[in-house]
């Protein structure tokens, strides 16, 4: 496999407070990577910096083997990394295919996108199918549960053809049945795409990650297999503390 993001010795100052620590992380093309930790280990931070919300204080991030530090959020959008944030970005006034529709065209030349307002592009059909909101294509996307609100923002990511998407908590606040279908939206994604997954749910990530990394106190703690995470003592002190029964 190759590398797609390779980051090292990654440091983030908050006046004084170092949030990440020289953290290295290493992501294959075609990954589908999570990312956990305890409250404040560094895991939003993290995401910020690769997206170029918050500039570093040393270290490199190499995606597809170009520097990112120092680039624009706007090109690293253009670079190819989508993410999702904790707030909605979602236009509730327009409907669910005219959200895939204005996220699929930041890329597309004016000409193209007036040739193509007639009919669904076949980014945007494919994205919808994908996020199995194709019966509720028509409709506003402020009529949208949570969780079809989440998996719109998943679908506008997707129709923004990225080559690295960064999903942070997608299943906050959703039902069992919304995780679930979450879980199976992100096996479906990740066939496709590299996916950077930060969650903080320990059933989802039992059932839907294979490669985990966790980040405390700013720095890189383990790295491995699921099972092999769960079962380290080192995670279990820092991160299952509260939950070693079910952890267990
Ligand atoms: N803009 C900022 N200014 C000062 N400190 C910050 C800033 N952003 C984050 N921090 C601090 O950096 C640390 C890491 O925060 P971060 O949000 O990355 O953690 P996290 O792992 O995402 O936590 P959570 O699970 O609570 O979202 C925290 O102690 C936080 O208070």
């Amino acid at each position: 496999m190759t590398a797609l993001l390779e980051i090292r010795g990654l440091e983030v100052v908050f006046d004084g407070f170092r949030a990440l620590d020289g953290v290295d992380l290493t992501v294959d093309q075609g990954e589908l990577r999570f990312l956990i930790g305890p409250n404040g280990a560094g895991k939003t931070t993290l995401i910020d910096v690769i997206t170029g919300l918050t500039r570093p204080a040393g270290g490199t991030v190499a995606f597809g083997g170009a520097d990112l530090v120092g680039r624009k959020e706007h090109q690293i959008v253009r670079q190819g990394i989508g993410r999702t944030f904790q707030t909605s970005v979602v236009f509730e006034e327009l409907t669910v295919v005219e959200n895939l529709d204005l996220a699929a065209s930041f890329r597309r030349p004016l000409r193209t996108l007036l040739r193509q307002r007639r009919g669904i592009s076949d980014t945007v059909a494919e994205a919808l199918e994908t996020i199995g909101l194709t019966a509720l294509a028509e409709r506003p996307a402020g009529v949208l549960s949570h969780g079809q609100r989440q998996w719109l923002e998943i679908g506008m990511l997707i129709a923004q053809r990225p080559r690295l998407l960064l999903l942070d908590e997608p299943v906050a606040g959703m039902s069992r049945d919304e995780r679930e279908r979450t879980g199976e939206l992100l096996t479906a994604i990740a066939e496709d795409h590299t996916v950077i997954v930060v969650e903080h749910d320990m059933e989802f990530l039992r059932r839907y990650a294979s490669q985990v990394t966790v980040l405390h106190e700013g720095r890189v703690l383990v790295e491995g297999g699921v099972a092999e995470v769960r079962a380290d003592p080192r995670v279990q002190e820092v991160y299952l503390g509260r939950n070693r029964e079910e952890a267990a």
